[in-house]
């Protein structure tokens, strides 16, 4: 990617960990809060840093060119250096691996949970600041405000903590280099957060005020919450449409599902290319918005769509639904068909079709137990949820 000459910061965005607690099919950083992957709005605020840095992000080792692809379209990307690897098997050591990376001219190192995508850039650069003034430590962390009790851990409260002296610590947490690689050094066990390390290793680490933006999203309810934060409209401006679409199989056609080219796959007869799954998405947005159908809008005779890809049809009912005053809330579509199988390039598919529409769009795949034309193999069938919001 492109290179920034001499940054004195870096920042080290930890994606690697499976988010088991989160119960998601994709890791936890590529699962998509209101349309784009945690990932890259965590690196929104990392982008829109007032001093130039170097960027190193960990991902799991089947993500690094996902990762990179994603990296190119957030804003800002063009004019920072930054790193995609492969992260460790904890958080400690996917931030060890990361050290491991700095570029000579780096004197300040701040590390980030991807998991935290909506930090506001301004914490970045106050943390930054505080490490480059105090030449120590500093984390952002908010005060704690329910009465914390220390139990025997079987239930039991053995006694009430004084939590005026408590702190939530968030991320980034900044640090000087040569305290956190010696400290990631001198580590002989595991640590929550690079705080801990860092004390551990003797060195003073400071929390100056966080943001309540800054939560971590940990669990299905902190997605949502996140999510809410993006989509808040009267109820009366919501509006939801289905859409189907149907094409059988033809073995001389080459196969396009969900915006993506299937190499080795049948393909699917229609005028344009038969993706059944962006036709019935077009289908909800055009029908949640009372703008018509795919026939109506996309004429067979209108030549622009003569063998057109999905992303087309997309792109354009997403314009009509925004000249109509709408926005897309979330498209969810079920894929019913013996083949191709659709949980091998899910979450490609979910990425393409979320930045074509700039929603989340989620992905499901079902066969029909042999019944039926999809379970004769005849061809592919998909049906699409899709919810829009009338813009005020
Ligand atoms: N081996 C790991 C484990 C975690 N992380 C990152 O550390 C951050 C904070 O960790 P956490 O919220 O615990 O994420 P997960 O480990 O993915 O979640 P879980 O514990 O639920 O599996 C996340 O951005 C996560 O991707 C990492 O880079 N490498
Ligand atoms: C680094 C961290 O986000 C600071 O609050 C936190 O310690 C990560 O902990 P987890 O157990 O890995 O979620």
């Amino acid at each position: 990617m492109s290179t920034t000459i001499d940054p004195r910061v870096a920042v080290i965005v930890v994606g690697a960990g499976s988010g088991t607690r989160l119960g998601r099919n994709e890791p936890k950083a590529f699962v998509p809060l209101a349309g784009r992957p945690n990932l890259s709005r965590a690196l929104d605020a990392v982008f829109a840093m007032a001093e130039p840095a170097q960027v190193i992000v960990t991902v799991p080792s089947s993500f690094v060119e996902i990762a990179e692809q994603l990296i190119r379209e957030v804003p800002g990307a063009e004019s920072r250096a930054t790193t995609v690897i492969v992260g460790g098997s904890t958080r400690q050591e996917s931030v060890a691996a990361a050290l491991a990376l700095l570029q000579p001219s780096v004197d300040v190192v701040l590390v980030h949970d991807a998991a935290r995508p909506l930090t506001p850039s301004a914490i970045f650069d106050s943390v930054a600041a505080h490490v480059h003034s105090t030449g120590a430590g500093v984390v952002p962390g908010l005060p704690v405000t329910d009465t914390i009790k220390r139990t025997d851990g079987n239930g039991q409260i053995v006694e009430t903590v004084d939590r005026s002296v408590l702190a939530a610590v968030q991320t980034p947490q900044g640090f000087p280099r040569a305290q956190l690689v010696a400290a990631h050094e001198a580590a002989n066990r595991e640590f929550t957060d690079d705080a801990a390390v860092v004390a551990a290793a003797g060195y003073p680490v400071a929390v100056i005020p966080g943001d309540h933006l800054s939560f971590k999203i940990t669990t299905a309810w902190e997605l949502r919450r996140a999510e809410q934060l993006f989509t808040t409209p009267a109820a009366s401006d919501i509006r939801v449409g289905t859409g189907t679409d149907v094409h059988a199989y033809d073995e001389t056609k080459p196969l396009w599902l969900a915006g993506l080219y299937w190499p080795d796959e049948v393909g699917l007869r229609g005028h344009s290319d038969g993706d059944v799954v962006s036709h019935a998405i077009c289908d909800a947005l055009l029908s949640a918005a009372n703008l018509g159908d795919l026939g109506s809008v996309f004429g067979t005779s209108d030549p622009r769509f003569a063998e057109a890809h999905g992303d087309v049809f997309l792109r354009e009912a997403l314009r009509l639904l925004q000249d109509a005053g709408f926005e897309v809330g979330n498209v969810a579509v079920q894929i019913i068909g013996i083949r191709p199988i659709v949980s091998r390039r899910r979450v490609e598919a979910e990425s393409l079709l979320s930045s074509v529409l700039g929603a989340t769009v989620s992905l499901a795949g079902t066969t029909t137990d042999a019944l039926g034309f999809t379970g004769r193999g005849e061809g592919v069938a998909a049906i699409a949820t899709a919810l829009v919001r009338a813009r005020n």
